[in-house]
């Protein structure tokens, strides 16, 4: 029986724009049960990172032993991983527990421009964790470091989706978000076998804090609740239009996204 139990492994949020904050608010509101495992605690706000305290990995390693042992997930998503040590402990965890729905949103550099995840785990991030993701979800920057290509073209971005593909990942949005002046923002989404493009209306506002985040919890609850990975996609991406048409206005910085604006249908 599907019961929607969904998983969020990444950072916490302090300012509740991005990280588990916005995965467990985006879990709410798609109607799947949320669970996490904090990797990091973040001291956060609109105006950006102030401190990041990592967990030991004992603590995360026991946080996953608990989900597992009780209450099984039936989808999970990464985001924050921040070290090698962190990323280790997760993959292994999650190819033993055979858990299968696996969304990686690889988390590299917050708005504000703090590192999110160490450079020297971008290796361990595509030597661990791409192979056991069901859909990736790099933006263009991240995207570039995952390749070692630089990306300017629709092509340049197929053939980072095709790349990303061969390394294990059996699907892989390359988001549009960081495409500048464009007025429809295009995610490609590559299934392995076609290309599929997801349109949306580019609003132009500052207030786009935690917008991958919100995007790959949306398509992690859509993965729980048994929907395919194009319905999961497709519904994400109407959630994040929804999220960022109706902005909060609060902080003075990059704001949050509203991640109640889809449901009530505002
Ligand atoms: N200004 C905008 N208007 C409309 N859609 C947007 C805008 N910015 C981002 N998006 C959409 O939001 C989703 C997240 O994309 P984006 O490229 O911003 O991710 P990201 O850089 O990982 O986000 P973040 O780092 O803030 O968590 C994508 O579906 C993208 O197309
Ligand atoms: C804990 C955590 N996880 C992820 C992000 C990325 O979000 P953004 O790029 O919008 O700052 C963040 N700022 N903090």
């Amino acid at each position: 029986m599907i019961t929607g139990k969904a998983l969020t492994i990444a950072g916490s949020d302090s300012g509740g724009g991005a990280g588990i904050q916005a995965d467990l608010k985006t879990f709410q509101e798609l109607g799947a049960y949320g669970m996490s495992v904090i990797t990091a605690i973040t001291s956060q706000n609109t105006l950006g990172v102030k401190d990041i305290h990592p967990i030991p990995v004992e603590h995360v390693s026991s946080q996953l032993e608990a989900i597992e042992e009780d209450l099984r997930p039936e989808a999970i998503k990464t985001g924050m991983l921040f070290s090698v040590e962190i990323i280790e402990v997760v993959a292994n965890h999650i190819a033993r527990y055979g858990w299968e729905k696996v969304v990686v949103d690889p988390v590299m550099i917050a708005k504000g421009g703090a590192d999110l995840l160490k450079k020297e785990a971008v290796q361990a991030l595509k030597k661990h964790l791409l192979p056991l993701a069901t859909i990736i979800t790099p933006n263009i920057p991240e995207a570039q470091e995952l390749t070692g290509k630089e990306i300017v073209s629709r092509t340049d971005r197929e053939e980072a989706a095709k790349y990303l593909h061969s390394l294990g990942a059996k699907g892989v949005v390359i988001k549009g978000g960081h495409l500048e002046g464009i007025e429809e923002p295009v995610d490609l989404y590559y299934d392995g076998s076609s290309m599929h493009e997801f349109k949306g209306k580019r609003i132009e506002t500052k207030q786009t804090h935690g917008t991958g985040c919100t995007f790959a919890a949306a398509i992690t609850a859509q993965l729980a609740l048994g929907r395919s990975p194009f319905e999961a996609v497709e519904t994400a991406k109407a959630f994040i239009q929804a999220a960022i048409s109706h902005p909060l206005n609060i902080g003075n910085g990059h704001g949050p996204t509203n991640h109640w604006a889809y449901r009530r249908n505002v």
